[in-house]
């Protein structure tokens, strides 16, 4: 699918919304509300226990781990989905230390998302073998690559402003050094195309709540390369990650492939959504939505620009550096975009000073770009951020 004219009516957007935060959590597909009942009613209502047989709910995490997977250049029965993403982080990040007995440094820089670096402190924490997490500055990663490190982990797209890292190049980079990279997708897998495979990245993870449009909670996926996934022992050993999980053996087994990155019960309801989802995914041309998402990005900063002088870019001006999101600072940021929410244009704010804003050409067309721009210029003109009611920060930004 290139026509992304006829994508936008397959998506809920209430009414006079522009919503440029498909990047945080994507909006709701039309079919969905019915999938999701059918699998309330139908299944779960109907087919009770033998859901798990009769509606496929226990092949849904590969199955849908494949469909995910094309979108990420994924070998067929390489991706998984299942847990959170900081859940699949940890395991990715387990396993990856694991292949390197003789080395102590887990790389990774300071624009990963914080859940990825807690998660990585916890595991050295836990591990207690006397593992560094070293965190350099995005633009240093190549050059802090040494024969010490053990697994570059680095989170592909920045969330806050959107810089993308080069895979093929780092991943060559690290593996140039021996070590082992594993890539967190949050804001790539449904934003631009990726090639796992081709670049022969060793793990991979990522969420399908923001470009692909499972729903708040939705569940994470992993994907770890044909080539380590025999040796691959889990470090998170659940019941449904078992060569044989009913036959409910006390000693742990791993599954005969991706399956062992499986922890426990899966969420069918939300695997319901994605299903619904990825109907519209699975006809996406990722290189034709790249294209239209520049040349919406590129509109949009040049729009941004000619009206709002005190807005400065935080994005790279490259548009081959960026993902699908563009930023500016400001530093009324908060309540700017506060003020820009009650005028209808939805994005959202990162501390310190962050304005995002998300371009998904699926749903968000050019007219879209221009009345978001004529907003944003209004709010700031008009200094209609200043206001007390706008400052007030809620509990989730
Ligand atoms: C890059 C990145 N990694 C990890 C996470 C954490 O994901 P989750 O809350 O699903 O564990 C997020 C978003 O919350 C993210 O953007
Ligand atoms: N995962 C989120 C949530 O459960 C609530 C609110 C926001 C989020 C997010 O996705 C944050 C996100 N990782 C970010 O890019 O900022």
């Amino acid at each position: 699918m290139t026509d992304f004219a006829a994508t936008k009516a397959l998506f809920h957007l209430p009414e006079g919304m522009i919503y440029l935060d498909g990047n945080s959590l994507g909006p709701l597909p039309k079919t969905t509300a019915a999938r999701v009942a059918q699998c309330v009613t139908d299944e779960w209502g109907e087919k009770l226990i033998t859901g798990w047989n009769k509606a496929g709910w226990m092949a849904q995490p590969t199955a849908l781990g494949d469909r995910v997977g094309r979108l990420i250049g994924a070998e067929p029965g390489h991706v998984v989905l299942g847990d959170t993403l900081s859940i699949k982080v940890y395991q990715a990040l387990a396993a990856a230390v694991d292949l390197m007995p003789d080395r102590r440094v887990i790389l990774t820089d300071s624009g990963n998302f914080p859940s990825d670096i807690y998660m990585a402190e916890g595991l050295i924490k836990s591990l207690d073998r006397g593992f560094e997490l070293r965190v350099v500055a995005p633009e240093d990663v190549a050059a802090n690559l040494t024969d010490e490190v053990a697994v570059l982990m680095l989170t592909q797209v920045d969330y806050r402003t959107g810089r993308l890292h080069d895979m093929a190049a780092l991943t060559a980079a690290a593996h140039g050094v021996g070590a082992v990279i594993v890539w967190d997708l949050a804001h790539t897998a449904g934003a631009l195309p990726v090639d796992v495979a081709g670049c022969q990245a060793d793990f991979a993870v990522g969420c399908t709540y923001k470009y692909l449009n499972a729903g708040p909670g939705a569940p994470a996926f992993i994907y770890v390369a044909p080539r380590h996934v025999a040796g691959c022992q889990p470090a998170l050993s659940g019941w449904l990650g078992h060569e044989a999980p009913f036959a409910f053996d006390l000693d742990y087994r791993p599954g005969p492939a991706i399956e062992r990155m499986r922890v426990g019960t899966p969420p069918v309801l939300q695997m319901a959504a994605l299903d619904a989802a990825m109907v519209i995914w699975d006809q996406v041309n990722m290189q034709a939505l790249r294209a239209a998402s520049i040349a919406l990005s590129e509109r949009f900063i040049k729009g941004v620009e000619a009206t709002c002088p005190m807005l400065t870019l935080a994005s790279p001006r490259d548009p081959a550096q960026r993902g699908s999101q563009v930023s500016f600072h400001f530093e009324n940021g908060y309540a700017a975009m506060q003020a820009c929410i009650a005028r209808d244009v939805v994005g959202d704010f990162r501390a310190p000073d962050i304005m995002r804003f998300g371009i998904t050409p699926l749903f968000i067309d050019a007219a879209d770009i221009d009345r978001a721009v004529a907003v944003i210029a209004e709010v700031m003109d008009g200094r209609l951020w200043d206001t007390p009611a706008y400052m007030q920060k809620a509990a989730v930004t």
